[in-house]
């Protein structure tokens, strides 16, 4: 959020202002007490009352409350409010929301909005979330529609035509990318999954950054939704608040966006790459492989800015372990040093590694960029997929200096 001028280029648009200023208007309006104290280190950057939140409970006072109650089995909390999202955009000027919905994106970009084929440029970790997404929603659409039947006295429109896939979506993602996290609450007429989220009109216009440190929760006490910053805010300057310390592969598939410089952003090395530059002759390679599965030692194996991560130095010097020395296993994974051999193999595998990674990932900013000639229409999506891949790059570049350096105390 821009506190005087400048900052995300959505806002800056001439709509989104005078609909910022509109929402600005409308929130101070109904809820004086709305506090915008800025600037300070530990203080409050935002506290929103819990009036301004648009939760489950708005959802059930409303006109849908009688049809959630009626419904069997009981509708998931994020039906509720997918549902009031897309029925509130749909009533247009006689929403009381309209100010706030004026402001939300028309379009999303996370990986379930994406193209197929360009879904198919990302890195194979993402590709098969970003699929599991799809389904997801998918299912979450095909399992709702009989529920937005039952809405039809509520509308002169036929509900296929008012609850379509892309209003869910755009509902969907709404939540997804903006809703703020409340602790658990419990409504007979709504099923057991956690009812942990809140829309919060223009708490929401607050950016990432992932160098910024903030406290965000609601306020029993005050009863409002509070955002604290121990960073400092210079007058004019856009305020950032941080969604979590997450890598740029978390940040594309959660919020449809990457972070440049993320100190959290990361490569992940999966299995099959791992044992791909491991002596294929080691007779102890099954023996070894279920070891770190029963140690959690075979996922979230990662490069970063500072070079391999401890796991995935760790397994590939447990996997590198001399037959002789394979009772050492336990020591391994204690961080321990067994030997200079295991020290320098492990190493060279690491470096092995890394460099596959960085001809892949030169190989995909190629394709993407080719596609980028070819398909005018899909330039913005595979600008942000380009964007993800370079980061990694550079990130991989990092751990290849780093993997140099130690592997030079060995020679
Ligand atoms: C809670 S909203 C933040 C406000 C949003 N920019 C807006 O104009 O309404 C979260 C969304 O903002 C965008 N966003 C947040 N931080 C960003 C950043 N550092 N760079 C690019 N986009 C960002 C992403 O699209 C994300 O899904």
């Amino acid at each position: 959020m821009n506190l005087g001028g400048g900052g995300c280029s959505e806002l800056r648009s001439r709509h989104c202002i005078l609909s910022w200023e509109r929402l600005h208007w409308w929130l101070l309006h109904r809820h004086p007490q709305l506090c915008f104290p800025f600037g300070q280190e530990g203080q409050m950057i935002i506290s929103l009352p819990e009036s301004c939140l648009l939760t489950t409970d708005t959802v059930i006072r409303s006109y849908l409350g009688a049809y959630i109650t009626k419904w069997k089995p009981p509708p998931s909390p994020l039906l509720a409010l997918c549902t009031f999202l897309v029925s509130e955009k749909h009533a247009g000027d006689r929403s009381l929301w309209k100010p706030y919905l004026e402001i939300l994106p028309k379009a999303y970009t996370c990986p379930v909005c994406l193209e197929p084929e360009v879904v198919n440029l990302l890195p194979k970790s993402l590709k098969a979330k970003a699929e599991e997404q799809r389904a997801h929603v998918q299912e979450f659409f095909a399992s709702s529609r009989d529920f937005f039947s039952s809405l039809q006295p509520l509308f002169v429109e036929a509900v296929d035509s008012i609850f379509s896939y892309s209003a869910l979506l755009w509902a969907w993602c709404t939540i997804n990318t903006r809703a703020v996290y409340l602790r658990p609450r419990q409504r007979e007429c709504l099923s057991a999954e956690p009812d942990t989220c809140a829309l919060a009109p223009y708490l929401d216009l607050l950016n990432h950054s992932p160098s910024v440190q903030v406290k965000a929760a609601f306020n029993e006490e005050t009863h409002s939704y509070e955002i604290r910053t121990t960073s400092r805010w210079r007058k004019h300057e856009e305020v950032f608040i941080c969604y979590g310390p997450h890598d740029n592969q978390r940040l594309f598939l959660e919020y449809g966006f990457v972070s440049v410089h993320n100190p959290h952003a990361c490569v992940y090395v999966s299995r099959e790459i791992l044992v791909k530059y491991l002596p294929s002759r080691d007779k102890q390679m099954d023996k070894k492989i279920s070891i770190l599965k029963d140690h959690g030692y075979i996922e979230n194996l990662t490069f970063g800015w500072d070079g391999p991560s401890w796991r995935l130095l760790t397994a590939l010097k447990l996997l590198c372990l001399e037959a002789e020395k394979f009772t050492c296993w336990k020591k391994v994974l204690l961080g321990e040093v067994i030997s200079d051999t295991n020290e320098k193999t492990s190493l060279d595998i690491a470096q092995k590694i890394c460099y596959y990674f960085m001809e892949e990932t030169n190989a995909m900013l190629q394709k993407v960029s080719h596609m980028k000639d070819e398909k005018e229409a899909l330039i913005n999506q595979l600008t942000l997929v380009e964007s993800l891949w370079t980061e990694e790059l550079k990130v991989l570049r990092a751990s290849a200096k780093t993997l140099h350096r130690l592997q030079t105390a060995f020679t």
